[in-house]
């Protein structure tokens, strides 16, 4: 047995309940096998691979709060710090019930290569909790954020570990957990990113992962010969990577003709009505239920179905394994050209398969949704030197980053034969960044 399938069987065995985890490990292995072929001898000697797979640490903790009746709640807490060799632990916290320890191992450990891929110095984590925001009063979601923050504050920090959003956690999360940080700490620092405008925030982070989807999709059919202009996209998600990512393809003069969430989708034949979406998602935190209010002449249907519109373009940007097989070959069939993720890990690996075999260009999450982070590291610097710096300046930071993630994964697949695949490019890009500063810094 090679060691790449070693490795990944003992990931399977020591952690055999982690689905997602390892279906994350899979990807990056696999693709790595021709570098990995190259070096094999060294990187067996130095465990590269048992030491990327292995966080630096998992944190696991009780969230006890008080409901609005009295009641104490406890909910369980995460921050799996997987790797610092490129800069301090980066990722978001994820607020979700289904969160599990496998399911923020494989966020943490795909933020490895996206942030490398960034081109800027952030190490690799994630965090969350099995909390669900959703139907909390304002006061609920305070006591839950400021009780995960006592217990976290105690392991972070600006030159640590530096928190984010994902999802269920936006400004408003964002803010309590950071007054939290600042009342147990004392210290007023960048220790979180997606902070508001008027306590340190960064002008651009709101929109910065559904843009940077946008300009690396773009790049990405630019340089397949192809124009984004009048393109119809199905996009997935109503959240913040979804509206920015429909509020971009339709600056770039595509048509969005879908959204959805986790109870149904809209198919709107006009094109998604941005402000509608804003208003139901951002302001009332209702239902995609209400788009109808909105436009008479939209669809609603229950459950999912986005994948079954006809499209030339498909950005799912909802959660993980939300693109099936089945989904693949009825995009194939409808002649989708290009998919790229705006969630992590949302299309499942037959179905990416599939849809690369049939000639789809195809950009994964790690490159594609990397616009997110790269803007926090840019809220980090402007935090480190006190300073703000314009719309402008920083969306057209983001705009290089991302075009220059999509050269720098295109050159890899290129150098290693695998011309237009992407997910190798990604995958080897990211790793040998950090595999270059593990070696560096020895056994660590
Ligand atoms: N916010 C950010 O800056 C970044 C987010 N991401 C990823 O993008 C995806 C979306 O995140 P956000 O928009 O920030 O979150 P959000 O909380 O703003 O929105 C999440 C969206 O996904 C939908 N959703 C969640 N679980 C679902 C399920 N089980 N089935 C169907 N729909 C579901 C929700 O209804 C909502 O529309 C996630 O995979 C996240 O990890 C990736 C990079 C950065
Ligand atoms: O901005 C950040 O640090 C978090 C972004 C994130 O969680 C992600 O890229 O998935």
């Amino acid at each position: 047995m090679g060691y790449v399938d070693e490795v990944f069987e003992s990931v399977v065995a020591k952690d055999p309940g982690q689905q997602e985890f390892h279906q994350a490990v899979k990807e990056v292995l696999d693709s790595l096998r021709p570098v990995i072929e190259e070096n094999e001898e060294k990187y067996r000697r130095d465990a590269i691979l048992e030491r990327i797979v292995e966080p630096d640490r998992q944190l696991m903790f009780r969230v006890p709060w008080v409901d609005d009746k009295g009641q104490v709640q406890v909910n369980r807490g995460y921050r799996v710090q997987f790797n610092n060799s490129i800069g301090p632990y980066k990722g978001g916290l994820r607020l979700h019930p289904s969160v599990n320890l496998g399911i923020i191992k494989f966020l943490g450990f795909e933020q490895i290569f996206k942030n490398s891929l960034t081109g800027l110095p952030i190490g690799g984590g994630k965090g969350g909790s099995d909390f669900n925001p959703k139907g909390k009063s304002d006061r609920e979601i305070m006591a839950f954020c400021q009780s995960f923050m006592t217990e976290l504050c105690k392991y972070i920090g600006a030159d640590t570990d530096v928190p984010a959003g994902d999802i269920g956690t936006g400004a408003r999360e964002i803010g309590y957990m950071f007054g939290q940080y600042k009342k147990v700490r004392g210290l007023y620092e960048g220790v979180l990113t997606g902070k508001g405008l008027s306590y340190g925030g960064s002008l651009a982070r709101t929109e910065a992962t559904g843009y940077g989807l946008l300009y690396l999709t773009d790049e990405m059919l630019k340089c397949n010969g192809i124009e984004i202009k009048d393109k119809v996209v199905a996009v997935s998600g109503s959240g913040n990577v979804a509206i920015y990512a429909t509020q971009k393809a339709q600056e770039l003069g595509a048509k969005v003709v879908t959204v959805s969430d986790s109870a149904g989708w809209v198919y709107d034949p006009d094109g998604i009505d941005l402000a509608a979406l804003k208003e139901i998602k951002e302001v009332k935190r209702a239902r995609l239920t209400e788009y109808k209010n909105y436009r008479p002449n939209s669809e609603y249907h229950e459950g999912r179905g986005v994948w079954t519109v006809k499209c030339d373009i498909a950005l799912p940007c909802a959660t993980q394994n939300e693109l099936l097989l089945e989904d693949a070959k009825a995009l194939v069939a409808n002649g989708c050209i290009a998919v790229a993720e705006g969630a992590n890990m949302p299309t499942t690996l037959d179905a990416t398969e599939y849809l690369q075999a049939n000639k789809v260009l195809f950009a994964p999450g790690k490159a594609a949704n990397a616009g997110g982070v790269a803007t926090s590291a840019l809220e980090m610097s402007q935090n480190s030197e006190r300073l703000s710096w314009t719309f402008e300046e920083v969306d057209s930071k983001l705009k290089n980053i991302m075009v220059n993630i999509f050269h720098n994964l295109d050159d890899a697949a290129k150098r290693y034969n695998a011309e237009g695949n992407y997910v190798v490019g990604a995958n080897i890009a990211g790793f040998e960044k950090v595999v270059d500063a593990m070696t560096a810094q020895g056994v660590c």
